[in-house]
């Protein structure tokens, strides 16, 4: 229960429930400092164009626990990323008051007008259609990758040559890597208006093609795209990036680094991790499909599971479809590999495939965020500047407009996530005008370049935690 002393809302889009109860509570305005207060799951206020929400205990939010990571602060930028219009109309049994006038005012009119100018640049994005994607464009997408994926099963059926069937796996992966940005383009409901048709299609190209769970990612990544690579403020909160949560594997700052000085592991990893980078990348993917397992079919006791798992297996809709898409990969892949080779070669295939994936994943994850500023969840700035600061663009080109599948445009892309990527060109030439007038500095770097940055970001991290913690 919030302090305002109201009940959780029961349903899942937290219509009626909570009615004019809610909106009649405070009947005074609130200030910013009495809002901060609110920080918890079961304790949480939140504002909204300077009115303030409590949306305290509402576990069955539909988009999880997410919501968390805004609890005393301002979410009206987030809210606009995420949200359908619809969504906009369910917000009413939450408002407990207006914010006070002197917490608005109380902001520079420099930065209230910089807010001002942003939403602007929103609102004109989607007056140009933006924000509409091109069927043709995508039907052309996943046509061509299963292209890519019969090829590489043709490798499989149709030669006994060890070479020909690494030349499949290799396709197998990088089938498996352009499934990823398929699904995660249709999960941000960049394709279709309609959610359901978003999240069917994410279920085809995560679950049923590459053996991902599309409700275990959807959880972690919209949490990372609410606060990309921010240090939650406690084990506990609800407020950090789950992306960067890679301890004891890497640490991004002397802050991570430092959870490592008492273990010798832990001194391994932080010192050599330079060199280690690559290595880590090769196995990602194998820790992901372990990972998705255990959020379809409740395995290994939780133990792999990130913060608001358990909201987002109850508030999924398609659970069951989630979990059937698992048994269809399963079967396609493991009916390929035990009806086509040897067991010795269907394991080197299969190791062989899932770390060439994770590889070529990995690295563009890794572009996209690592080494770009990290900051205090207490400390963060305002929407854009966090999602600008945090994020690196990657030169375009041909072959990385493919291999990239949409995230050369990182920056553009956290900005406003459910624009479709074949509009993130032009997109982005609005971002980088707005960036530049406004004095934000935003980063873009080539693919090479952008990798030693990530390599030297790390060396520099391990540098900087000898030198704060020497070895005894
Ligand atoms: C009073 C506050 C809020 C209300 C009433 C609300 C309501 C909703 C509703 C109705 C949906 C379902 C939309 C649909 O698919 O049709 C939704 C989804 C979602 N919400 Fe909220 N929300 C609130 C605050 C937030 C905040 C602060 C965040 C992020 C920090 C957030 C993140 C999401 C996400 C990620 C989804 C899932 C979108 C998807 O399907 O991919 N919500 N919310």
């Amino acid at each position: 229960m919030g302090k305002g002393g109201r009940s959780a809302p029961q349903d899942g889009a937290g219509t009626a429930k909570r009615g004019a109860a809610g909106r009649a509570l405070l009947g005074r305005p609130i200030t910013m400092e009495e809002v901060r207060q609110h920080t918890t799951p079961e304790d949480a206020w939140m504002v909204y164009q300077n009115k303030v929400y409590d949306v305290s205990g509402w576990h069955d939010h539909p988009g999880g626990h997410v919501i968390f990571t805004h609890a005393g602060d301002d979410a009206t930028d987030i809210f606009a990323a995420f949200h359908p219009p619809s969504a906009y109309k369910t917000m009413e049994p939450y408002c407990i008051g207006d914010l006070d006038k002197a917490s608005v005012e109380r902001k520079p009119a420099a930065q209230r007008d910089f807010e001002r100018a942003y939403r602007d640049l929103r609102g004109k994005l989607v007056v140009a259609g933006m924000f509409n994607s091109s069927k043709a464009y995508y039907v052309w997408k996943c046509s061509s990758n299963l292209a890519i994926w019969a090829a590489g099963c043709l490798c499989v059926i149709l030669s006994d040559s060890f070479a020909v069937h690494m030349l499949g796996a290799f396709l197998l992966a990088l089938f498996w890597q352009q499934c990823g940005w398929l699904a995660h383009d249709f999960l941000h409901h960049q394709v279709f208006k309609n959610r359901a048709y978003g999240d069917y299609a994410g279920i085809f190209w995560g679950n049923i093609a590459q053996g991902f769970s599309v409700g275990w990612w959807k959880n972690k990544h919209n949490t990372h795209h609410a606060v990309p690579n921010l240090h939650a403020s406690s084990p506990d909160a609800h407020d950090g990036d789950p992306d960067i949560d890679t301890m004891p594997l890497l640490a991004w700052s002397l802050k991570m680094a430092a959870a490592a000085e008492r273990s010798a592991a832990g001194r391994f990893f932080v010192e050599h991790q330079a060199v280690l980078y690559f290595p880590i990348l090769l196995i990602a993917r194998i820790s992901w499909l372990l990972q998705s397992l255990s959020f379809c079919f409740d395995l290994a006791g939780g133990v792999w599971e990130s913060k608001g798992s358990d909201d987002a297996k109850r508030n999924f809709p398609l659970r069951r479809a989630e979990q059937a898409g698992m048994v269809v990969h399963y079967a396609w892949f493991g009916a390929l590999l035990a009806t086509q080779l040897s067991v010795v070669e269907a394991v080197v295939f299969f190791l062989a495939a899932q770390m060439m994936c994770g590889f070529m994943l990995a690295l563009v994850f890794g572009l996209g965020h690592n080494g770009m500023a990290t900051y205090d969840a207490d400390a963060r700035p305002d929407f854009w500047k966090l999602q600008v600061t945090t994020t690196r663009n990657v030169s375009p080109n041909l072959f990385v407009d493919w291999f990239c599948g949409g995230l050369q445009y990182q920056v553009d892309h956290h900005l406003f996530p459910s624009i479709p990527r074949h509009n993130l060109p032009k997109v982005h030439a609005a971002v980088a005008a707005f960036c530049k007038e406004n004095g934000v500095e935003y980063h873009e770097a080539s693919m090479l370049a952008g990798t030693v940055e990530v390599l030297s970001h790390l060396k520099g991290v391990s540098t900087q935690f000898i030198g704060e913690f020497p070895a005894m």
